[in-house]
């Protein structure tokens, strides 16, 4: 948009104010009443070109903005008018002439506000909110850069129904059932970080962090990628505010740890029942301080002569220690003094989760921050991810500054003010595109040739134990996989291979304790893919990809080595000659000796349930992990798990590496691989392809070398890892995880397993996409018939794997064929799942689409149109 633009022939944009994700925020001039207003324009969405899709979010616009107009409570903006102006969704609110809290904190360099104007926000929202959550209104992005104050200190929040419409919209939480929100990272609640219900306590807790952030400078978490914050949320306490300001009153840190309960049951059920302890915080503020803040003017706190002073300046430090000198004595003025030393400031902030120096230069180096550079400018980059940046949480939302965009919105042109270029992933993704849970796509063999990361990385203070097994898509099971704790090299005989994990040699019994016969080939063999052992990798499941206590039919106790693959070279019995054992003269393939990746049939290697006896009995590492390739010439191939972590050392020195460490340390570690499994999920939802595959590829080799390359859990990173591959367009390399996973899922659970077959239905998915839509066909008629015999022909799994054939059928040209297989599945979904479901209406929509592309317009029309109002 630019300045002038008349909308509805009565808003007249004047000046922006700020841009955030879903559109721009314009001062305006509503020419009928004569009054000056905000209009916030969303974003077009119409280059996307779907017509269906785009009645949807118009009528969701609308139900959300009536539901936001109905609000009115002195807490909330108010919207007087909303709109449709050729395509352009807006929405007319009263100006709030003042900051946003996130701006606040800006501008005051990140200082914390003075305790009084902390509780003074704490009431106001926590009145809001109380209010809101009555009428049954969920805000579901809570964030400082939606509560503003104004000039007279009200405190107000905005966006109502539109975070709610970005959820639905942006992230297509709906259209794929996965229920995950799109929410700021630093202010998201573990429900919607693990994709489950969320309700009016989900904004209870994003209220705690706004307010952890604004009594202490930084939110709870902050580390220095992603993941770290996701997990952080989930997994991690927060450091109690006091332990960064001594001197804030204990009912406040009360109320902040109180909304901050992982749990939703453990946080207040109102937000009316915070008014006692927000009453007894401020019954501990010296007398002077313990009204409300005097506001002079827009730009924070007052001093005493009521003149607006910058939070950051002297007399700002002066007056909120001040305060401190009340409760906290010297200590804590020194304290609060010591914020402003730039050493101080420059280093770790509250909540920093695991962000070491590398991370915090690769952060770094991802651009400038978009936000004001009103603070030092060492000091945000050090402590604030630069991922974070680009998805808004925590930083200025006043817009006159770049602004990476969400991916979500990236493939569309802009219409307004042409700052929303870029590239993204298509959006949303079909319903056949997200098959599972979290939606899978495909991976790459390069998937897992990232480094793994340095466990200096990790948050410290991850739990050891998993908190809520099965909360999270992936949660590490309870106990840890059975795979012993591997004996310390010296245990070993000299010049003996070790066998790693449990695995067994054919005929040979494990020893107790994990002990290793002599002649077992050495662990580190099974980091050291042999030639043309291929990768696997992709589709990402929704739970632990292993019953309870998984008994690996194929595997045993988890062979910890790789797998061997089909018609691979090696002797009958599966043993090794010695000389196998080391990678350096391991009796490598040739890279003819066994199918390459694409030489896969991609439908059954084994009759089901084999429990096929080439993986039971290859010693780990011997000739065929099936995670990785090991090219002829001994370089890395894509798809291979790192080396790093898997070279054995000269003179057969044990590597580094998990299958090391002491037993007590292995089930922390696992479960410390959970949860970045689970992060790397939650980024995948927030659309952070490219750290979510990073991630998972990490993960997959760490699991890769703590339990070996068929373990369940070691699959599922990799099919994770090809599935953020895939998002990210890299098709070729996804279908070569996906079907590698689906080919070593088959020989560890059999052929007809839901897990093998959410494998294949990624394959499929990959080959279409790679043009390659006989194949997808083929693939996909075999998953239909096994889906039917396993779950039935009405099963969610079966209608998806049918939805499958019809997107192949129509790559084919076959439009016909394809219309009557969404005509089925849409019936059947319609049935099973109700009219209005989102699976159900994305196979309307491909009907239509099919009607369209065989010419008959009016029909297609009709069941648009007949979306529309289901919608
Ligand atoms: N009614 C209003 N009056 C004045 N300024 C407003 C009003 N509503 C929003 N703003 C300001 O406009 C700017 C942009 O807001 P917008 O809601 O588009 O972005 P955001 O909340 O930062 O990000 P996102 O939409 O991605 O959550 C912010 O600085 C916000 O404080």
């Amino acid at each position: 948009m630019v300045p002038s633009t008349l909308i509805h022939d009565r808003y007249r944009l004047l000046e922006l104010i700020g841009r955030g994700g879903m559109g721009e925020v314009w001062r305006a001039h509503d020419e009928s009443l004569g009054r000056r207003v905000a209009v916030k324009c969303l974003k077009p969405l119409a280059q996307r070109g779907d017509a269906a899709f785009l009645r949807v979010v118009r009528e969701r616009f609308r139900r959300e903005a009536r539901v936001a107009a109905s609000l009115q409570h002195k807490g909330v903006t108010v919207v007087h008018d909303f709109g449709d102006d050729e395509g352009l969704l807006y929405l007319v609110m009263e100006l709030l002439e003042g900051r946003n809290l996130s701006q606040l904190l800006e501008e005051s360099k990140r200082q914390p506000l003075p305790v009084s104007e902390v509780l003074d926000v704490a009431e106001q929202v926590s009145a809001a909110l109380a209010y809101t959550h009555a009428q049954g209104v969920v805000h579901r992005d809570l964030k400082p850069a939606n509560v503003m104050r104004t000039a007279d200190g009200t405190v107000k929040i905005c966006d109502f129904g539109i975070a709610r419409l970005a959820h639905d919209i942006g992230f297509t939480a709906k259209l794929t059932g996965t229920g995950i929100a799109m929410g700021t990272p630093h202010y998201m609640s573990p429900e919607q970080i693990a994709g489950t219900a969320v309700d009016h306590r989900s904004d209870l807790y994003s209220f705690g962090c706004v307010l952890y952030e604004l009594a202490t400078g930084a939110p709870p978490f902050t580390g220095g990628d992603a993941w770290s914050v996701l997990v952080g949320h989930r997994d991690v306490p927060p450091e109690p505010p006091r332990s960064h300001r001594p001197e804030l009153p204990a009912p406040l840190e009360e109320v902040v740890s109180w909304l901050l309960s992982k749990a939703p049951e453990e946080r207040p059920d109102d937000a009316a029942d915070l008014s006692a302890r927000l009453a007894a915080a401020r019954a501990c503020l010296p007398a002077r301080s313990a009204g409300p803040a005097a506001y002079a003017g827009s730009m924070g706190p007052a001093d005493s002569a009521g003149r607006a002073i910058s939070a950051g300046s002297p007399a700002f430090v002066g007056q909120a220690a001040g305060e401190l000198a009340g409760w906290g004595g010297a200590a804590a003025r020194e304290a609060l003094l010591a914020w402003e030393d730039p050493a101080v400031r420059g280093g770790r902030r509250p909540g920093d989760v695991g962000a070491d120096d590398a991370r915090d230069g690769e952060a770094a180096t991802e651009g400038p921050a978009p936000g004001p550079v009103t603070g030092p400018a060492e000091a945000a980059p050090l402590w604030m991810p630069g991922w974070a940046r680009g998805m808004g949480g925590g930083l200025p939302a006043h817009g006159l500054l770049a602004r990476r965009t969400p991916p979500w919105v990236g493939a569309e042109p802009s219409g307004l003010s042409g700052q929303w270029a870029g590239g993204g992933p298509a959006w949303p993704p079909t319903a056949d595109e997200a098959p599972a849970a979290v939606a899978v796509s495909g991976g790459g063999p390069r998937a897992l040739s990232a480094a793994p990361r340095a466990r200096s990385t990790e948050p410290r203070a991850l739990s050891a134990e998993p908190r809520t097994p099965g909360a999270s898509s992936c949660a590490a099971p309870a106990d840890p996989p059975p795979v012993p704790a591997h004996p310390p090299h010296a245990a070993h005989p000299p010049g003996a291979a070790h066998l790693s994990g449990a695995a067994h040699l054919p005929g040979a019994a494990l020893l107790p304790g994990g002990a290793h016969p002599p002649g077992a080939a050495h662990p580190s063999h099974a980091a050291h893919p042999p030639a043309g052992a291929r990768p696997s990798g992709g589709a990402h499941l929704p739970g632990p990809i292993h019953p309870p206590n998984s008994g690996d039919p194929s595997c045993g106790a988890h062979l910890p080595g790789p797998i061997h693959p089909p018609n691979a070279a090696l002797p009958p019995d599966g043993a090794h000659p010695p000389a196998a054992a080391h990678p350096s003269h391991a009796a490598h393939p040739s890279a003819g000796a066994r199918p390459s990746g694409s030489a896969h049939l991609p439908g059954p290697v084994h009759a089901p349930n084999s429990g096929d006896p080439s993986c039971r009995a290859h010693l780990p590492g011997a000739a065929h992990p099936s995670g990785a390739v090991h090219s002829p010439d001994g370089a890395q191939p894509p798809g291979a798990v790192p080396p790093s972590n898997t070279a054995l050392p000269p003179g057969g020195a044990q590597p580094p590496g998990g299958a090391h460490l002491p037993a007590g340390a292995r089930p922390a570690l696992l479960a410390v691989l959970a949860s970045r499994h689970s992060a790397g999920e939650s980024l995948g939802r927030l659309g952070c392809w490219g750290e979510a595959y990073e991630a998972h590829a990490a993960v997959a080799a760490e699991r890769y070398e703590l339990l070996g390359a068929c373990h369940p859990d070691t699959l599922t990173s990799r099919l994770a890892a090809g599935h953020a591959l895939g998002r990210l367009g890299r098709w070729e390399e996804a279908w070569e995880l996906c079907h590698g996973v689906a080919l070593d899922r088959a020989r560890i659970f059999g052929d007809e397993h839901p897990h093998t077959l959410s494998a294949r239905d990624e394959s499929a998915g990959c080959l279409r996409r790679l043009g390659r839509a006989a194949e997808a066909v083929e693939l996909s008629r075999d998953l239909v018939a096994a889906r039917t015999r396993v779950s039935g022909p009405a099963a969610p799994a079966t209608l998806r794997a049918l939805s499958g054939l019809g997107a192949g059928l129509g790559c084919l040209g076959r439009w016909e064929e394809a219309l009557d297989m969404h005509r089925h599945v849409s019936s059947l979904r319609h049935r099973v799942l109700g009219p209005a479901d989102p699976e159900t209406l994305a196979s309307r929509n491909e009907e239509a689409h099919c009607l369209e592309r065989l010419g008959r317009g009016e029909e297609a029309a009709r069941v648009y149109r007949a979306l529309a109002l289901r919608s």
